[in-house]
């Protein structure tokens, strides 16, 4: 028989005692942040757990891991240390354990609903980078910018290609995202637009979140590459167009994207992604040894963007993609990240770059969708080229068990004006 919590969970809830990801919440606006596990839509307070002297395994006992602001120091342990919190959390929080089930007081200090806390960012992020690892996306991108002769670059077939994001501006899901103001394309022999970007853009992405680094010179071999995955979150990579096009040759995204990053709030683990793990699709050419893997894995995880405009009651689906559509696997990108000695460290972000899947209607974000602005979408009946202010933007993305749903909740933000 499936496993189930003593906790009523809907079968269409991201969040049964399959999944138990983590997220770092206040109960109360005066209290501190501190770690917690979402099961259905209650939160488990890892910090009245470990109170109660509940991590008993040898790794965790006595240990001030779920005592902390983040989760930085939890997940620099390590996949064992991960193994034995998993199987303490949901043993506790199982039909069949009376432990947490039948002690109210603990209960009542330690499951809250979801609704009356506040989510938090759930790591210190120190370093944030963004790969580009859709074929389909940057196929799309090269026709857009490029044009036709060579939409995909020599190098991108031979390495996990990636930019430096900014960790200062990634915000946690529900934080408004400021429209940037910037310079763009001069046209027709006039000096540069200079104003509010005229082409906002959000983008469909994943992020790894590393567990423990490696050390200043000491490269991650790519067999081992999973053991510094902690886990994933949705990732927004926020975008202005009309300033990237200006400013990125030649050397590469800046204010056009740093401008606001947003994560979603619970990092799912890999392992309650692994049920879901998927053959990525093959490399042609091969990749060099450092970037063969024994097994090359994607994960099945559906994908969609919703658009909330602000004159409208219900959202609107804009795209469906999937993390199975990846070209390079997350675990190239960070033994690739690695290969020259540089140092991850616990809590960075690996953006996977936006995900879009082989059809026009999986693209991952709106220059694909409405090839930079000739074609409009139709947001029930309203025309969107890009994202208008009051627009909100939700990501949300699952996987479908046998009876059960492992999700990632959602990673959302609104567009709002920049000051006057
Ligand atoms: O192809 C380009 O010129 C630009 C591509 C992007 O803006 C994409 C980027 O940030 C990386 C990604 O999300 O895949
Ligand atoms: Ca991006
Ligand atoms: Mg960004």
């Amino acid at each position: 028989m499936a496993l189930k919590s003593f906790i009523e969970v809907d079968h269409d809830s991201h969040f049964p005692i399959q999944n138990l990801p983590y997220g770092v919440f206040k109960p109360q606006p005066s209290s501190s942040p501190r770690p917690g596990v979402a099961i259905g839509d209650f939160v488990l307070d890892l910090s009245e757990i470990a109170s109660a002297a509940l991590f008993d395994g040898p790794l965790l006992k006595n240990s001030n891991v779920f005592h902390q602001p983040n989760l930085n120091k939890f997940i620099s342990l390590g996949r064992p240390a991960w193994k034995e919190a998993r199987a303490t959390i949901q043993k506790l929080l199982s039909a069949t354990e009376p432990t947490l089930r039948d002690n109210a007081a603990l209960r009542q200090k330690s499951l809250l609903p979801v609704s009356s806390v506040e989510l938090l960012l759930p790591v210190v992020v120190g370093d944030y980078t963004d790969f580009f690892s859709s074929l389909h996306h940057t196929k799309n991108c090269g026709l857009i910018f490029r044009g036709p002769q060579t939409p995909v670059l020599e190098n991108w077939y031979h390495l996990p290609i990636a930019y430096h994001g900014r960790a200062s501006s990634v915000v946690i899901s529900g934080t408004d995202i400021i429209r940037p103001r910037g310079q763009a394309h001069p046209s027709g022999g006039s000096p540069p637009y200079f104003g509010p970007s005229l082409k906002l853009d959000f983008e469909l992405e994943m992020a790894t979140v590393v567990g423990p680094g490696n050390e200043l010179g000491k490269p991650v071999d790519i067999n081992n590459a999973e053991d510094h995955i902690f886990g994933l979150v949705l990732l927004n990579d926020w975008s202005a167009r009309d300033i990237q096009a200006w400013e990125y040759i030649p050397l590469g995204p800046f204010l056009g994207k740093n401008f606001g990053t947003t994560i979603s709030p619970w990092i799912v683990t890999l392992e309650a992604l692994e049920p879901f793990a998927c053959e990525a699709p093959k490399q042609d050419p091969p990749p060099l040894p450092y970037l063969t893997e024994k097994e090359s894995k994607n994960y099945d995880i559906s994908l969609e963007v919703h658009i909330k405009p602000a004159e409208h009651e219900d959202s609107s689906v804009v795209t469906r993609s999937s993390l199975k559509h990846l070209y390079w696997t997350l675990t190239q990108q960070l033994a690739h990240h690695t290969i020259n000695g540089c140092n991850l460290r616990p809590g960075d972000l690996l953006g996977t770059g936006t995900i879009s899947g082989p059809e026009p209607e999986a693209r991952g974000c709106l220059l694909e969708l409405t090839w930079n602005g000739q074609n409009s979408l139709s947001l029930n009946g309203l025309d969107r080229k890009f994202l208008e202010d009051g627009d909100e933007v939700t990501l949300t993305g699952y996987c479908k068990g046998n009876g059960y749903t492992v999700g990632f909740g959602s990673c959302s933000g609104k567009i709002v004006p920049p000051a006057p």
